[in-house]
C-alpha cells in the first residue's frame, strides 16, 4: 500500500517539520530530535503530551470534506436487502442508513469512518452495556489479579478497568486466540454484520471483541491487529463517551500517519489494505457532557461518559 503524499497533504516531511518545531518548544535539543524514533512514535508522543497540550489543528475531522487532505464524504446507497428494522433501531440504536455518511481518505482505500451513526439516545445504553460485558465469565485486565468484580463493575473498579475480551478470548501474552469460544453478545455481531453489509466490505461473522476503557489520561500504543485467523475479514470499531485522537499509519511505523478525531457514536471499519495498518490512541479529549434522561443511568455512568471513552473492536477470529 502506497500513499500519495501530495494528495493527502500529510507527508512525513511536513509532519517531521511540525514535530521538530514542537520539540524545540518543549526544549529538546537537536540530538534528541534525531534520536531515530519512527514517524509513528513521534506522532504518538506529540499528541500524548499534556502540558502544554498539543496543537490539534492538524487532526482530521471525518465529518468535514477536506480536498487538500483527501477527505471525501459520501452517502451510502441503501439496498433493499438490508432494510432497516426494529432490531437495528432498538437493540443497536442505529440511525436509519439513509442518514449515514461514509468518510474515506485518499490513499487509504479500505478505511471507512461512519461519523455519528449511533442515535444520541443510545450512547449511554451502549456505555452501560460495556460495563455489563466486564462481568464474569468474561475476562478483564483485573481477572488475573482476582479483583474483577461479579457485578457493579463501574462502581467497584471503574477507574482500574482497561479491557474486557468477549467471545474468543484474546491472549495478550501469546498474542493468540484459542479455538474455543464463549457466547458472544448478539448485539455486537449484528452491529458488525449490518455495518459491513452496508459499507460493502464482505461478510463478517463476528465472534470476538475487545472492549478498551480509556479513563482521561490513558492511551493505546501503536500496534497492528493481526492475530485473527482470516485477515481478509474487516474489523469494525465503535466509540462512545469522550473523543479520541486516533492515529492511523501504514504497514510499518515509518509510513505517513494521519490523526483523526473519533467521537461518541462513530464507527470505523478497517478492511483490505487498511486492515493491517499500525494505529494508536495517544490521547482522550473531553468534548461533551452526558446528562441522559432523569434517573435512567447512575451518576457513576454519567461521570464516566463525561470524562472517559470506551471503544469496542468487533472481529471475526475463526472461519
Ligand atoms: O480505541 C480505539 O479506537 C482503538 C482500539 C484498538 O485499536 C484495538 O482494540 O485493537
Ligand atoms: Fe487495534
Amino acid at each position: 500500500m502506497k500513499r500519495s503524499m501530495e494528495a493527502t497533504g500529510s507527508s512525513s516531511s511536513n509532519q517531521e517539520k511540525r514535530l521538530k518545531e514542537d520539540l524545540k518548544q518543549v526544549g529538546y535539543n537537536s540530538d534528541e530530535e534525531q534520536s531515530g524514533k519512527t514517524v509513528f512514535k513521534r506522532m504518538f508522543k506529540f499528541y500524548k503530551k499534556r502540558a502544554p497540550p498539543p496543537d490539534f489543528s492538524d487532526v482530521i475531522d471525518p465529518s468535514i470534506v477536506n480536498e487538500a487532505r483527501g477527505i471525501q464524504i459520501q452517502s451510502l446507497a441503501t439496498n433493499e436487502k438490508f432494510l432497516f428494522n426494529e432490531t437495528h433501531r432498538d437493540m443497536l440504536g442505529l440511525k436509519d442508513p439513509s442518514d449515514w455518511k461514509v468518510t474515506t481518505i485518499k490513499g487509504r482505500e479500505g478505511l471507512y469512518i461512519l461519523p455519528g451513526i449511533v442515535r444520541e439516545d443510545a450512547h449511554l445504553k451502549w456505555l452501560d452495556r460495556t460495563f455489563k460485558y466486564a462481568e464474569p465469565p468474561n475476562v478483564t485486565n483485573l481477572t488475573a489479579h482476582g479483583t474483577s468484580p461479579t457485578s457493579d463493575v463501574l462502581k467497584a473498579v471503574g477507574k482500574n478497568l482497561r479491557w474486557t475480551t468477549l467471545g474468543v478470548d484474546y491472549n495478550w501474552v501469546t498474542k493468540e486466540y484459542p479455538f474455543e469460544k464463549r457466547q458472544f453478545p448478539t448485539e455486537l455481531s449484528r452491529l458488525a454484520e449490518f455495518v459491513c453489509a452496508i459499507v460493502g466490505v464482505g461478510e463478517l461473522k463476528a465472534d470476538a471483541a475487545i472492549v478498551n476503557y480509556y479513563p482521561p489520561k490513558s492511551t493505546l500504543s501503536p500496534h497492528q491487529d493481526r492475530s485473527e485467523r482470516d485477515l481478509t475479514r474487516a474489523l469494525v470499531s465503535v466509540s462512545f463517551g469522550q473523543s479520541a485522537v486516533y492515529l492511523t499509519g501504514g504497514n510499518s511505523l515509518d509510513e505517513p500517519v494521519d490523526a483523526l478525531w473519533l467521537h461518541s457514536g462513530d464507527v470505523l471499519v478497517m478492511h483490505a489494505d487498511q486492515r493491517l495498518v499500525y494505529h494508536a490512541v495517544p490521547c482522550i479529549v473531553s468534548t461533551r457532557k452526558f446528562t441522559g434522561p432523569d434517573g435512567a443511568y447512575s451518576k457513576e455512568l454519567l461521570d464516566y461518559a463525561s470524562t472517559s471513552r470506551v471503544n469496542i473492536t468487533i472481529r471475526q477470529v475463526n472461519e
